[in-house]
């Protein structure tokens, strides 16, 4: 293009796109000073790390534009007598529950704490940082940490003094988010992403703290990340009423956004909180009939015998210091009349109850004398700190939001009774304060959008303070990654839409972190902030009625753990207990299935027989392992550049892959090689499927996910019957039960072999009861995959390859109590769970001398392995030694076969202390703990 006018125009316009690529200055910098939170919130912003930090003082947002001198404004008691005492309760129309408010008190918590010293100073940070929990300080924050190394708070301990004025339900949630971050430290130890983590018995000093530093700062961003997740999901979903529609639809105010020029639409750039907001939230009409008596009770405690209408602001302040100094100290607070236990941890039964109580009690409604008496202290001073700060009339606020201003008394309140009241106190609708506008004002009704129902005004602008809020933390958007929260904190820490409570995240935390209080589908736990009474009506109105327990729960008794050889190889024979699995098989396999005869283990005795039962059969069998798992080994493996070695990711495209691809052969289900290629399902898809059918039988899922899996599990279970009956012809009856091997046998005429004669001979007549026969058969199968995983590793370093056919496999196994029952010495009651550990029984030194070393040899006669559920009832033991010895042959024939370099030839797995049921877990692809191994890949030069 020639120089010129037009020339210079688009160079301009082509540097303003790209400058406006990158943020100016930069929105965040790299290291752990910039990853971490500080304690008092400051760098926030790193251009301006005052900005919202604890100490500063309240901005202002709206300009006043009359003048409210305090000595023409109306006496506070006066406006509290006469537009906000209470007259009568009325329950919130939209069916709120006290907790909602004990959230939202934990919100205003985490943001306000004014000072009573200086009104104009907030003395905790603008963020939602869980200040309550962590300190608004150093100082406070240093009071609740254990600083052993481990990254942990005391037990059930919180930094919130002022919170012990409130209603006990606030100070249970904020123990709820203490555990949680107990829990989530010890998860990121456990899992140490990054191995940089050691027992702390072997660290002292600079690496010691260095550790604790670590684990504490990574735990608390993740639980900040919890504490954002769920004011984006239950909170909001009641605030706007979408709880009541079914919708699990929420805001997502972090992400990034571009403007029309391609500039970033600004985020992360800190906040300050303003006065106009501190006003905005003052929501005490929404006391419940419960929470009023609490506060009654508590200001009598604190000024006994003093008349409600002579307490002053000063008062409060010498009472609130008199009792704060009368606390102990802060490892032993109580609220509620709760005792501690000797760990200093609550019972989780009592923290349960409270909460149970809370979400029973109906909140009250917004609205003009709607004000409990005993508050009338904390509004009068209120009113009188909004004095001192200067705000704006209601008019303004609401020009400022681009609301039109109320013109009339009684378009602000139609109620004339109310309307009269204020004009005659205010005269005029502009001299209306903000805080008793906002307080008084007709509350919106119950409409589509509308759940919260306080007035007009505060439901306009809550939304705009809560995206300031939240899109304005650096650390919940441009700092919010997997590199500062682990994958799996990351993970952990996300909304997820379709947990149930649709998406909520409250029942996740009251699941985690007192699992034997809920039920996994209780409204207690998955609408904790609606009545249950109020959501009986909006589920059956959805027609979801049927997927909630809508009754209060009960405690379950907790569980028991045996390591005992003798008594868990009794209880495992004893059929007086009953595992759980049979139960979760009944919910997901429709009729009488492999699962659900556990009486009558002939039945799987004489299945197993059919399939590997002759010596030709059980030779078909350990072939086509041998042959798959090089075949695969082939196929999935790659060159290095210039060179003659081979690398092959051993676990996920071998390991995993070989037991799926036998699977679909007896079933006839076709794997697909591609997700767009022709067949039914790719060998991962599969794997993926089956695995979820078989954590949903046989293992300890997460509570707080189980009737999700549940659901999925089922949906699962009918697509894969539908596939093995046309698979095999079942559903046209075109084939015969000895179509089940046909394919697998595909030399001979199925007729001809042992298999399909014994399956006659069992008269398996139907076709649902052939295709579960065959799921059952698939769903052990995937534990297969594990134990060539586990033979694989074991022997890739190890001199022993020619004993590998010979090692036999464990497992675990949760059993309940069916009357009250004594298991050689271990007392179990009725309906009591007991863990046993197969493993750790497994490794009883009496019995197996030196039972940590490798020996194939061993003595194995008499029959002494504990064998329980799961791949060796499915598929016996026998068949599994024979096709694992098959598997590993197919392996170790590779003469040089290593494991690759670095961590890409290492397993990594880690023991998930809350998974004892687990021998190791694995973070799967989305990097949520898994039962299934992930990756090992191997290398060599020879031909596979
Ligand atoms: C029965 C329940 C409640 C009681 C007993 C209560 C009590 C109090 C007290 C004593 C104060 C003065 C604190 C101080 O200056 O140290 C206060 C302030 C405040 N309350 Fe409540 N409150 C309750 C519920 C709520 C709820 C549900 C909200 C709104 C979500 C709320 C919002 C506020 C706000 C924003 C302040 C000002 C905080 C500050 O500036 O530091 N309160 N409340």
């Amino acid at each position: 293009m020639p120089p010129g006018d037009v020339a210079d125009k688009l160079q301009d316009e082509v540097i303003k796109l790209l400058y406006n690529d990158l943020s100016h200055p930069p929105a965040t910098l790299i290291g752990k000073k910039y990853a971490w939170r500080s304690a008092d919130g400051s760098g926030n912003n790193i251009a301006d790390p005052d900005l919202g930090k604890a100490g500063s003082t309240y901005s202002r947002s709206v300009q006043q534009s009359h003048p409210l001198s305090p000595n023409e404004l109306p006496d506070p008691g006066l406006i509290f007598d006469t537009l906000l005492k209470r007259d009568g309760f009325q329950n919130h129309p939209a069916g709120l529950s006290s907790l909602m408010f004990s959230f939202a008190a934990l919100v205003i918590h985490s943001v306000f704490r004014t000072s009573h010293r200086d009104v104009n100073i907030n003395e905790t940070s603008s963020y939602c940082d869980l200040a309550p929990l962590y300190g608004h300080d150093q100082a406070s924050q240093d009071r609740v940490r254990m600083r052993d190394g481990r990254g942990l708070l005391y037990p059930d301990v919180f930094a919130e003094d002022r919170l012990l004025l409130l209603p006990p339900a606030v100070c249970v949630l904020l123990v709820l988010f203490s555990r949680n971050h107990n829990y989530i430290a010890k998860k990121i130890f456990d899992i140490n992403e990054r191995g940089t983590y050691q027992d702390i018995s072997k660290l002292s000093g600079a690496a010691l703290a260095a550790q604790e530093e670590d684990l504490f700062q990574t735990a608390r961003l993740v639980n900040c990340g919890w504490f954002g997740t769920v004011i984006f999901s239950d909170y909001v979903s009641c605030i706007l009423g979408l709880v009541r529609l079914g919708s699990n639809w929420s805001l997502n105010p972090f992400g990034e956004m571009r403007n029309l020029d391609h500039s970033e639409f600004e985020r992360g750039r800190g906040n300050a909180c303003s006065v106009e907001f501190n006003c905005l939230y003052r929501w005490h009409a929404t006391t419940s009939k419960e929470d009023e008596q609490w506060t009654q009770a508590m200001i009598e405690k604190i000024f006994p015998g003093k008349p409600l209408d002579t307490l002053t602001a000063s008062d409060f302040a010498v009472g609130a210091k008199d009792a704060m100094a009368m606390l102990p100290d802060i490892h032993h607070w109580t609220f509620g009349n709760l005792q501690r236990q000797e760990d200093g941890s609550f019972k989780d039964e009592d923290l349960a109850n409270m909460l149970k109580n809370s979400t029973e009690h109906p909140a009250g409604a917004f609205r003009a004398r709607g004000t409990p008496e005993c508050m009338r202290l904390h509004e009068t001073m209120g009113i009188n700190q909004n004095r001192q700060w200067g705000v704006c009339n209601l008019n303004d606020f609401r020009r400022y939001l681009g609301l039109k201003p109320f013109t009339t008394f009684l378009e602000w309140n139609s109620d004339p009774e109310i309307a009269n009241a204020a004009e005659k106190l205010y005269g005029n609708i502009e001299y209306l304060e903000l805080y008793v506008g906002l307080q008084a004002e007709e509350a919106k009704p119950v409409v589509d959008g509308a759940g919260l129902c306080p007035g007009y005004t505060i439901s306009r602008a809550i939304l705009s303070d809560a995206i300031a809020l939240t899109r304005g933390d650096r650390y919940f958007t441009h700092d919010y990654t997997p590199f500062n929260l682990t994958a799996w904190g990351f993970a952990d820490c996300q909304r997820q839409p379709d947990a149930l409570g649709f998406g909520s995240a409250l029942g996740r935390l009251f699941l985690r972190t007192m699992p034997e209080q809920f039920t996994p589908n209780s409204t207690y736990a998955f609408f904790p902030l609606m009545t249950p009474a109020a959501m009986e009506v909006f589920l059956k109105d959805i027609k979801q009625l049927d997927k909630y327990d809508m009754k209060r729960p009960t405690a379950r008794a907790s569980g028991q753990v045996t390591k005992d050889y003798a008594q868990v190889g009794n209880i495992i024979k004893d059929s007086k207990f009953i595992a759980h699995y049979q139960a979760r098989a009944r919910l997901v396999v429709p009729g009488k299935g492999f699962f659900s005869a556990p009486e009558d283990r002939s039945e799987q005795q004489r299945v197993l027989g059919a399939l590997a039962g002759t010596s030709e059969a059980t030779a078909e069998l350990t072939k086509f392992f041998f042959e798959k798992t090089q075949e695969l080994i082939r196929s999935n493996s790659f060159n290095l550049s210039g060179s003659k070695t081979r690398s092959v990711n051993l676990v996920r495209d071998v390991l995993k892959a070989v037991p799926i691809h036998w699977v679909a052969d007896i079933s006839g289900i076709q794997i697909k090689s591609s997700p767009s290629a022709h067949g039914d399902f790719t060998a991962v898809e599969l794997y993926s499927m089956i695995g979820e059918i078989y954590s949903y039988i046989f293992l300890d899922v997460e509570p707080a996910k189980l009737m999700v899996l549940q659901e999925r599990v089922q949906n699962h279970v009918k697509v894969l019957s539908q596939c093995i009956e046309n698979g095999l012809g079942f559903s046209s009856n075109r084939l015969s039960i000895s179509g089940i091997f046909s394919l697998f046998y595909r030399a001979k005429k199925p007729e001809e072999h042992a298999v399909v004669k014994q399956l006659h001979k069992l008269g398996y007549q139907s076709s649902r009861e052939q295709a579960n026969t065959i799921l059952a058969i698939m769903v052990g199968a995937v534990e297969l995959s594990v134990a060539f995983t586990n033979m694989v590793d074991l022997y890739l370093d190890s001199p022993n390859e020619d004993d590998i056919r010979k090692l036999a496999l464990t497992g675990d196994k949760e059993g309940t109590a069916s009357s009250n029952q004594t298991a050689d010495g271990l007392a179990i009651q009725k309906d009591g769970r007991v863990f046993l550990d197969i493993l750790a029984a497994g490794r009883n030194a009496q019995v197996f001398p030196e039972p940590e070393t490798v020996n194939a040899r061993r003595d194995q006669s008499g029959k002494k392995y504990i064998i329980s559920d799961g791949i060796s009832r499915c598929l016996g033991e026998d068949i599994t030694i024979q096709i694992m010895s098959q598997v590993l042959r197919g392996v170790f024939a590779i003469k040089d076969l290593q494991r690759a370099p670095g961590n890409s030839g290492i397993l990594y797995r880690f023991k998930d202390h809350d998974r004892p049921e687990l021998n190791y877990a694995y973070l799967d692809e989305q990097k949520f703990i898994s039962p299934w191994p992930t990756s090992l890949a191997v290398v060599y030069t020879g031909d596979a």
